[in-house]
């Protein structure tokens, strides 16, 4: 197993090309389910994720074919399986995307359950609920989702009573290729899903509505193939930042959509970093300013992104004055904290709060990464952590961001992997 060392490091300097973003990518390659024409799409990252859903769609007999590094065509001309195999899904909960479509596209899916997992229970009742409101049949037996449909799925009225971005995805991909309309209310408005809505319609789909919290979806008999550049991903942008914040640093993000990262910029802008945009690249300098602890609560979008918490932590830690960040979305997502604490971090869990009391000298340490946001937070306290930080468990880290070394590296941190 591979493990990351971090040196202490000087301010992260120079300029950074962000990826497509895994949330997007992960829905986007599913949609090739949803159709017998090719699939194109560009901008795909390079990640530990994206190899799961290129397998788990082998499985399901869709052609894939890696045109480039970054651009796919996959192509199902014709599924030959209607089921996700657990060996599969476990590794990956967003595997449970493929139920909507195959669903839609089959009559039926045997999806098995995705296991719980460090940042908390993550249920798919909504995703089953949507879908049996549609008209789907659907017994979960042996850890397996048995869903089927007698025709087509069919238009429905849908509540969402907590906002899920999986669900609302799942229910979108189903919904196009019912009969009638669906409505989905209280649905999730991150950009992610306005991406998957852009390219469903990019590909003959009728939907209305997405980035609002109340999506239309007029179900049509069949889907053209596509040929779809993914998102810039916000959440890699956001951790190198926060990276460059906590250093003292002053970096550009090329290739990155600042629309997207509202109010991550706004609390990096309170934390002391000075910050410009322009149409697809972020600017932030923190050599002349000092670091300083903020209050963040973390909501559905366009409310501050739970996949952000984490590395806010290891900037309060450090930062002058006290820090408080809630966790409202994810009952277990504060896994970051006790690690942080072994490299001297002084925060204190109040239920589903880490206050920090701010300016801690932090020492390298042997830790764990323990999800992917955790693993980034422990990278930026390592680049200001005196000594050496071993951080084990990177897998988890290779899920979510395409070559960090190599990227931080470019910005001048001294970051290796080693085996261990
Ligand atoms: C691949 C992907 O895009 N992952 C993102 C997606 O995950 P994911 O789509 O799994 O997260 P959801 O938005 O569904 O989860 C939000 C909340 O709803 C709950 N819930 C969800 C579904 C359900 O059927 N029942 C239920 O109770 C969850 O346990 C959680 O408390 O959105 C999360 C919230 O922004 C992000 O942290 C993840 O990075
Ligand atoms: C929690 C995350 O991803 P996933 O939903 O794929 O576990 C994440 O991207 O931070």
């Amino acid at each position: 197993m591979d493990k990351l060392i971090i040196k202490q490091s000087p301010p992260l300097k120079g300029e950074v090309v962000i990826s497509g973003a895994k949330n997007a990518a992960l829905p986007l390659l599913m949609t090739s389910l949803l159709t017998a024409q090719p699939c194109r799409y560009s901008n795909v990252p390079q990640l530990r994720d994206i190899s799961t859903t290129q397998a788990l769609l082998k499985d399901l007999g869709v052609g894939v074919e890696q045109q480039e590094a970054n651009t796919v065509l996959l192509h199902a001309a014709e599924l030959t399986s209607d089921t996700a195999s657990y060996d599969l899904v476990r590794t990956m909960r967003a595997s449970i995307l493929v139920l909507g479509p195959l669903l839609a596209r089959l009559g039926k899916a045997n999806v098995s359950l995705p296991g719980g997992c460090a940042i908390g229970a993550r249920p798919v009742n909504l995703h089953l609920e949507g879908l049996e409101k549609m008209g789907a049949v659907i017994n979960v037996d042996e850890g397996y989702v048995r869903a089927s449909v007698d025709g087509r799925l069919k238009g429905a009225r849908i509540f969402m009573d907590i906002v899920s971005v999986g669900a609302t995805e799942n229910l979108m991909m189903a919904a196009a290729l019912a009969d009638g309309e669906t409505v989905i209310e209280n649905a999730a408005r991150e950009p992610e899903i306005v991406d998957l809505a852009n390219c469903l319609n990019s590909m003959g789909a009728r939907i209305s509505g997405a980035g609002t919290d109340k999506i239309r979806i007029h179900g049509v008999e069949t889907l053209n193939g596509c040929d779809y550049r993914v998102l810039p991903d916000r959440i890699e942008t956001g951790t190198y930042l926060v990276a460059a914040t906590v250093t003292g640093g002053h970096i550009k993000c090329l290739n990155a959509a600042p629309e997207t990262l509202d109010a991550v910029l706004s609390k990096l802008q309170q934390a002391g970093a000075v910050i410009t945009v322009g149409k697809d690249w972020i600017e932030l300098d923190r050599t002349q300013t000092p670091l300083t602890a903020v209050k963040v609560k973390t909501a559905p979008h366009p409310g501050f992104p739970t996949d952000m918490q984490a590395q806010f932590v290891a900037l309060n830690a450090v930062a002058h004055g006290t820090g408080v960040i809630t966790e409202t979305i994810f009952e277990n997502r504060f896994m970051h904290v006790p690690e942080l604490q072994r490299m001297g971090a002084e925060i204190a869990l109040e239920t589903n709060s880490a206050v920090s009391k701010g300016e801690s000298k932090l020492k390298g340490a042997p830790v764990m990464a323990t999800d992917l946001r955790a693993s980034a937070s422990l990278i930026i306290a390592g680049l200001v952590a005196e000594g050496e930080t071993h951080i084990s468990r990177i897998y988890h880290l290779d899920r979510g961001y395409e070559a960090i070394e190599r990227k931080l590296g470019g910005l001048g941190a001294k970051v290796s992997r080693a085996s261990e």
